[in-house]
């Protein structure tokens, strides 16, 4: 399976009171690093996934274990590594670290969907092959 990284920058937005992130604003980074995978690592970004293609990744299930906190203006960067790809899910771990600190490690799974009939379709082979790390390498 291929490893794909990306950054987020932690925003006034992100913090409470507490001056740290709240934690919901972490599934939101989550899903924009999915989308920098979907774009950059699968070459299918959002737009054209659900536009052109008709597929959205609706998630299907996610667990979260927190480990530190993260502080306004914290760069983080966020290691994406998929557990598993099966004929329409796809389970990933997405590791969230700043300076070498954990401060988020989640478990995601999505299921590639017809939009339009609102039920699960095999994940496209191009889509697959880059997931799995079995592309062809252009000559
Ligand atoms: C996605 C669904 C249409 C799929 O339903 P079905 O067509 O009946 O599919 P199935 O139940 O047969 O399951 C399909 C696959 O998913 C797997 N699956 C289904 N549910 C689960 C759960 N809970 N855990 C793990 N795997 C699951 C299942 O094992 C099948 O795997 P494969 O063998 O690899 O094909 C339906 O489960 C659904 O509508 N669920 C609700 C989704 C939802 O509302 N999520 C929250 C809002 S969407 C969202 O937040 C979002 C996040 C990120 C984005 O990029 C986009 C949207």
């Amino acid at each position: 399976m291929t490893r794909f990284t990306t950054t987020a920058l932690v925003r006034f937005a992100h913090v409470d009171a507490a001056g740290i992130v709240f934690y919901p604003r972490y599934f939101e980074m989550l899903n924009g690093a999915v989308e920098d995978w979907c774009a950059q690592g699968l070459g299918a970004d959002f737009r054209a996934l659900h536009d052109i293609r008709g597929i959205g990744v609706p998630t299907v299930g996610l667990e979260a274990e927190f480990h530190s906190p993260s502080r306004l203006g914290d760069m983080l960067d966020i290691a994406l590594v998929p557990l598993h790809v099966g004929r329409s899910s796809c389970r990933l771990e997405l590791t969230f670290s700043c300076g070498g600190e954990t401060r988020l490690i989640a478990r995601v799974t999505l299921v590639c969907t017809d939009l339009a009939a609102m039920r699960s379709t095999p994940w496209p082979d191009d889509i697959r092959a880059r997931m799995t790390g079995t592309a062809p390498v252009a000559a």
